[in-house]
């Protein structure tokens, strides 16, 4: 099995309103799929259809080599999933209600179980009805967790965190990876995402408006340059290089500012023909990447062949 998740065409209407319209995609086995985009893009859709919680309007979807309609017991053996709206029995005591969960999976040890809770900082002996929202949701990600799933299927799993949780939750999945698990993991945050993804894809109204690898995604990225000389420089020596977006010189002719996409080495060759005084450059964000995808409504979708 070479692809933990294959969904074809996958179409979901509710009514008159598009949840997903024909989606094709394939979530390798052993990766970390980011799958981001902004409210309303489909995101639970598609998740709830990998659950066979709801059922495509048109198209199909195969999750570890499995028909989810068909196959949901076996499936649920072989997951680990986290809803967006998770919600548990709040008249137990974290302790109780993570010890059934681990006995419906045939058994989770106590170790495990303690290990991720220490980790997470989920007291076992609270009463759910008195947790927050965000130890609430550590029960949702211990639970996903603790039987060490070959696929972990999670919905906004960081909602309602802080940011230490955050970090933890991140390690889980850096760990999970390393163990060969597959991560398919929704968000809006890129940020997380692009911290523990391979790749990334990003939904619009139901559509996946990019596809690629973190790395290409990151290639592709923005970068803020300013760069300043001794003596006036020329703009037009730098307008056309690769990879120079917008590039404008100051009215003194010394300082060169603009955007930057991919290698800055052609940029940093031409202004070394100079005396260079300072150069900054920021890093390349996902962030401005992903933010332009969610401005422009009518965004093609975008692959890299290599991916
Ligand atoms: N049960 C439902 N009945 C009608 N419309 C629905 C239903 N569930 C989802 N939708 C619609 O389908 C679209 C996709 O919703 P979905 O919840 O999958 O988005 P999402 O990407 O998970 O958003 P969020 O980040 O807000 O959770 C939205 O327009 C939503 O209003």
């Amino acid at each position: 099995m070479e692809n933990a998740i294959e969904l074809r065409e996958l179409t979901k209407t509710y009514g008159s309103r598009r949840g997903l319209a024909g989606l094709t995609l394939d979530v390798r086995v052993g990766e970390v799929f980011g799958y981001l985009g902004p409210n309303g893009a489909g995101k639970s859709t598609t998740i709830r259809l990998l659950l066979d919680l709801i059922r495509p309007t048109v198209g199909r979807a195969t999750v570890l080599g499995l028909d989810p309609r068909a196959d949901g017991v076996e499936l649920r053996c072989r997951l680990g999933y986290l809803a967006g709206d998770f919600v548990v029995d709040g008249r137990q005591r974290v302790r109780d209600c993570l010890r059934f969960l681990a006995d419906l999976r045939g058994g989770v040890p106590q170790q495990r179980i303690d290990d991720l809770t220490d980790r997470l900082g989920l007291d076992q002996n609270a009463h759910i009805k008195k947790l927050s929202k965000g130890n609430r949701q550590k029960i949702g990600l211990v639970q996903a967790f603790m039987h060490t799933p070959e696929l972990l299927i999670l919905d906004e799993p960081t909602s309602g965190l802080d940011p230490l949780v955050q970090q933890t939750f991140l390690d889980l999945v850096t760990e999970a990876a390393a163990n060969g698990q597959t991560v398919f993991m929704s968000s809006h945050i890129m940020d997380e995402v692009e911290a523990v993804a391979d790749r990334v894809g990003i939904l619009r109204d139901g559509r996946l408006v990019a596809l690629d690898s973190v790395a290409q995604l990151r290639a592709g990225a923005v970068r803020e340059i300013e760069i300043t000389f001794a003596e006036p420089v020329r703009a037009e020596e730098f307008a056309r290089l690769p990879g120079v977006r917008t590039l404008v010189l100051d009215p003194a002719g010394t300082t060169l500012r603009g955007q930057l996409t991919g290698e800055p080495d052609a940029l940093v060759k031409a202004a070394a023909r100079h005396h260079v005084t300072a150069l900054r450059a920021s890093e390349p964000t996902l962030d401005g990447l992903f933010h332009a995808y969610y401005a422009d409504a009518e965004a093609a979708p975008r692959s890299t062949a290599a991916v």
